[in-house]
């Protein structure tokens, strides 16, 4: 038996994950080497990055969404080549796969890459390649999703997602979807309705932030005026009980961020985060790891962290994970493969926790 049989449990499930930003993989000791590297100054009016030491003591203090927020934009300044993009994305995946990830969905922010002069081409090489390459040696199909920065102005999303190499990226299927995400409140869905039309018609899918920190009212402005078929966070749902049972019924999946949340003070406690109200709802949800770098873990720390808080069986568990499955954005094939695949981890696992 191994020595934490639920965390071994939990690592053999063949989980997706749906919810992180590969600049959120960025750890404060790669931060400080590629700031050196590509000679980047960092802010030197805050001893939050006198050392990566001081600035994981900082990530322990964040007040808010939009105070993570003012850190992760400086830390993905050190972001410079392609190699840069590739050997972060890589450091994830690696991670994924060690905690027993079968599909990512990563998403990545182009504008707060263009907009400090790092071409569209150099990020999606870099993460393209990462991709292929965990697709080859790890096993991990993925799809890379492009964000859009909510806090900027429509017409600056529209201008770049209209953008030559972008359409490109689009129609080669390098990219496969789009997300929106960034400061939330004071910038609600509804301002991207366009976008939103014209990435439909190119056939991409949508997903977009909703509901972490601004309130239930943003999910249903996602799904009623952007046709989102996904929402990420969404904990604010449980205000709205039509709604939720709305999103049940529709099987909308949420990508929920347990770690996340705490640490972005959406909520007091893991306890806090409305796990057991989605499954009682019969809502569809997937648990994911947000911006693993700055909130102490990947994602199994953050299925870890959900079992010890509401102490779930396996039945439960299954049928989270068949959510995550059945919710992903890849084939048919590849989706029935994994629940075949979890059929046996459950096999094997029967009896023994
Ligand atoms: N949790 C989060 N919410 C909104 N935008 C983000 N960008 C990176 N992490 C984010
Ligand atoms: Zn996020």
């Amino acid at each position: 038996m191994p020595a934490h049989p639920i965390r071994e449990f939990l690592r053999c499930l063949p989980k997706c994950e749906h919810h992180i930003h590969l600049e959120g993989a960025l750890t404060p000791d790669v931060l400080f080497s590629l700031a050196a590297k590509n000679q980047i100054t960092l802010p030197q009016n805050d001893e939050a990055f006198e050392s990566p030491t001081s600035l994981i003591e900082r990530y322990k203090r964040f007040t808010s969404l939009d105070d993570f927020l003012h850190y992760y934009y400086i830390g993905m300044s050190a972001l410079v080549t392609a190699s840069d993009f590739e050997d972060l994305a890589w450091d994830y995946f690696q991670h994924a796969s060690a905690d027993g990830v079968a599909h990512a969905e990563v998403f990545f922010d182009p504008q707060a890459h263009t907009t400090r002069g790092i071409k569209y081409t150099t990020v999606v090489e870099g993460f393209g390649k990462a991709c292929k390459r965990a697709e080859k040696e790890l096993g991990i199909t993925t799809l890379l999703t492009s964000c859009f920065l909510r806090h900027l102005p429509p017409k600056d999303c529209l201008e770049i997602f209209e953008d030559e190499e972008v359409q490109k990226s689009y129609k080669s299927g390098v990219v496969r979807a789009i997300g929106l995400d960034s400061s939330e409140k004071d910038f609600p869905p509804e301002n991207f309705t366009e976008l939103y039309r014209k990435a439909k018609d190119l056939g991409l899918k949508l997903t977009a932030h909703a509901g972490e920190e601004a309130p239930a009212s943003y999910i249903s402005s996602a799904l009623h005026n952007l046709g989102v078929t996904r929402i990420d966070h969404g904990i604010q749902l449980i205000n709205d009980p039509q709604l939720m049972k709305k999103i049940a019924l529709d099987k909308t999946m949420l990508t929920v961020c347990p770690l996340s949340n705490v640490v972005l003070r959406c909520v007091d406690t893991i306890k806090d985060v409305p796990i057991r109200k989605l499954l009682d709802a019969g809502v569809q949800f997937s648990i994911n790891s947000d911006d693993p770098a700055y909130f102490g873990g990947y994602i199994l720390d953050n299925y870890v962290a959900v079992h010890e808080a509401f102490d779930l069986n396996v039945k439960e568990w299954e049928s989270i994970v068949k959510a995550g499955i059945e919710g992903s954005w890849c084939s048919a094939e590849r989706k029935d493969e994994l629940l075949q695949r979890l059929h046996r981890v459950l096999a094997e696992w029967k009896g023994k926790i």
